[in-house]
């Protein structure tokens, strides 16, 4: 089956930019018009060939249920044109006064009456059950992209994959579909049964006018109807694909559409007093998105309309002319003109919007190539999961060598240089400044993202070298940005272990050792209340509190089977009791455990087994607390300056290690109260 559309695409058998290749081989090299219009058929038919691929995951029985009833559906008009024409014919002849009453005259037209009715009738019934196994065949074939788009984005691909404008304008196109902002590849593919009603009656309707008038007229209504088909699908393909164009617009819209209307940013929007800029942003933005749309539908759209009209008008007017012809000649009685007049009437309406159909085939196309382009793109990132080694439970040690990242091509390097060891079942602490790079050192880590130079090892195997899943498997990780999910309490521990989801125990322990049991105790469903108020009998945490059921996530990931523990920034929200209390409850509990924490509360960090300082991108600092206060380097400097806060006034300025002592002792720091040290953590 194929629709006509604009191409938009570059025909493959061009070189790339469109100009002449090397003089002496244009004649040879340069593609014949006949070529050209095979590959242009080719690309053209190959999207609805992969749209028709997507139908079967409706269900066989339902698309073969919608076939049946569209061709139903389409033969139904044709025969009531015949048995219309076949009325006429007998109203003639009773003009005429030719009936002979005797021979069943009136029988034979009231019978003729009642079976057209009785046609109709079938057909009024059955159209809204096609309607609604169409719905049907699109809902579950949406399902299945869904789940495509979802491995997409959550699968084994690199997070910078998902991070590009590019990907990102793709995958807001994609998910704007499915959220219903605009067709959907399920509907696309739906609609090509109605589609293929229509084009049934065409046939039909051309093949009736060829019959009783002449095979030519018939031949020519069709491609008449057809030629103005194409024509109009094919502005509306390049509209779509000016549509397509503006994805970024789109997005930038989207989100500020939701800023003014997320219940999470608007206390801060009224309080900053931005609602009349928001409005004005936009109404701006969305006029910026839809004044070229505008422009581009009067420019794609009108002119053509109007020279397809005319085509229709003159293809129609010469088919009705051969008819009346006929007709004068006595080749066609009134039967054979009634059928042709309503054939030729039916074939014209095929030249216009089919609302059941032509949008939906559209932009739900356009859907469902902004899905396969996201996938294409995240499987470039990707590498295929069967070259892939199984990754090694950390025995000895991770190692950082030389390692170089930067976020794009043309973005300032992160890290540089890097070279870290960090100990199997030791506490390593990283401690620097603001955008030193610690949060990156940790994403690379999690083979979130891979090394622009040198390499991660782990044991001496090589993290590229390793399925990123299996080995996220062995690792409990909390960003300092973790995610605050709208579910209960239970899911948003149990998400650390996904198999321990069930086991309240083990859910409940991972909360006490978190400081969290508290908590879900005064919870009026425990672990099975919604962590948000939007849900009845739903409840709101603070920060601090969202931070304990986030940690309580982590320890849950330990106790389920992962042995390299990351913190970025565990205890930035909580109190400084809390903060105590839950390094004394963790290091107490972390034997043999591998932890990376990150903070800038350095009290906290002292007894890690080791300490790095991470400054522009590279370790410039590495040891235990003491060494490092004797070195009177960055990290005592930066130590230093944080004891100056708590320090009481007139209290001595005296060493970095005399500092430390008062800011445990005044801030009741976790330095003073933790009483686990760092062989403790082994
Ligand atoms: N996704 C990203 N794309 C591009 N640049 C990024 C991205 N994430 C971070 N950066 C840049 O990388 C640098 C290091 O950021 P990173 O988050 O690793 O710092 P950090 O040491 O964790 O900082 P902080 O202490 O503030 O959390 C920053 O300059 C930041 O702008």
């Amino acid at each position: 089956m194929s629709d006509g559309q604009s191409t938009g695409g570059q025909d493959p058998n061009e070189n790339s930019t469109g100009r002449q290749g090397p003089s002496g081989q244009d004649a040879r090299s340069r593609p014949t018009p006949g070529r050209r219009i095979a590959a242009w058929a080719r690309r053209r038919g190959s999207r609805w060939v992969r749209l028709l691929r997507l139908l079967p995951h409706a269900g066989l029985p339902l698309v073969l249920g919608g076939v049946v009833l569209a061709l139903v559906l389409a033969i139904a008009p044709l025969a009531v044109i015949v048995l219309l024409g076949r009325l006429l014919g007998l109203v003639g002849a009773a003009v005429a006064g030719t009936p002979d009453p005797a021979a069943g005259w009136w029988d034979d037209a009231y019978a003729v009456l009642g079976v057209a009715v009785a046609v109709l009738v079938v057909q009024q019934v059955l159209a809204p059950y096609l309607t609604g196994l169409v719905e049907v065949a699109s809902r579950r074939i949406d399902q299945y992209c869904i789940d495509r788009l979802l491995r997409a984005s959550l699968g084994d691909a690199p997070v910078s994959a998902l991070e590009s404008p590019e990907a990102l304008d793709i995958l807001a196109d994609a998910r704007a579909a499915f959220s219903r902002w605009s067709r959907t590849p399920g509907e696309a593919a739906a609609a090509l049964v109605p589609l293929l009603s229509r084009y049934v009656q065409l046939v039909g309707a051309a093949v009736l006018v060829g019959v009783v008038t002449s095979p030519a007229a018939g031949l020519l209504i069709g491609l008449t109807a057809l030629g103005v088909r194409f024509g109009v699908r094919g502005t509306l393909g390049r509209y779509g694909l000016l549509f397509n164009s503006l994805a970024g617009h789109r997005r930038k819209v989207a989100y500020l559409r939701d800023l003014a209307t997320t219940s999470a940013v608007t206390k801060e929007v009224r309080l900053l007093g931005i609602l009349p800029w928001l409005r004005a942003r936009l109404r701006a933005d969305t006029l910026a998105q839809y004044e070229p749309l505008w422009a581009g539908s009067r420019r794609l759209q009108f002119w053509p309309f109007v020279g397809f009209a005319g085509i229709a008008l003159v293809g129609g007017a010469v088919v009705l002319g051969l008819v009346a012809d006929a007709a004068a000649t006595g080749a066609v009685g009134l039967f054979g003109l009634g059928v042709a007049l309503q054939a030729v009437l039916v074939a014209m309406r095929f030249g216009v919007y089919f609302p059941e159909c032509d949008v939906q085939t559209q932009y739900g196309l356009q859907s469902f190539e902004a899905l396969e382009r996201f996938e294409a793109l995240i499987a470039e990132g990707t590498a295929p999961r069967s070259v892939l080694a199984p990754p090694p439970a950390p025995a000895t040690s991770i190692r950082f060598e030389g390692v170089g990242f930067r976020y794009g091509d043309d973005a300032p390097w992160v890290l540089r240089g890097l070279d870290l060891t960090i100990d199997v079942g030791r506490s390593t602490a990283l401690v620097g400044l603001n955008g030193a790079g610690k949060t990156t050192l940790v994403k690379l880590l999690a083979r979130l993202y891979q090394p622009t130079e040198g390499r991660i090892t782990v044991d001496g195997v090589d993290l590229a070298d390793v399925d990123a899943a299996a080995w996220q498997q062995h690792l409990a990780l909390i960003f300092q940005d973790y995610v605050r999910y709208e579910l209960t309490a239970g899911e948003n521990i149990g998400f650390g272990a996904p198999h321990l989801l069930d086991d309240d125990a083990a859910l409940l322990d991972a909360a006490t050792r978190a400081g969290a049991a508290e908590l879900v105790g005064s919870l009026a469903d425990g672990l099975r209340t919604e962590l948000s108020s939007r849900y009845t009998g739903g409840r709101d945490l603070s920060g601090g509190q969202w931070q304990r059921v986030a940690l309580a996530r982590a320890l849950l990931a330990v106790r389920g089977g992962a042995s390299v523990l990351v913190l970025d920034e565990p205890t930035a929200q909580l109190d400084v009791r809390a903060e105590a209390e839950f390094f004394d409850r963790f290091l107490a509990t972390a034997h043999g455990v591998t932890s990376l924490v990150i903070s800038h509360r350095f009290s906290t960090l002292r007894h890690a087994y080791q300490i790095v300082v991470l400054e522009h991108g590279a370790v410039v600092e590495q040891g235990d607390h003491a060494e490092l206060m004797a070195l009177d380097g960055r990290y005592a400097h930066l130590f230093e300056l944080q004891a100056q806060r708590f320090r009481t006034p007139g209290a001595a300025t005296g060493s970095g290690a005399s500092t430390a002592a008062a800011a445990g002792s005044t801030a009741a720091s976790a330095a003073t109260t933790t009483t686990t040290t760092k062989e403790t953590v082994r």
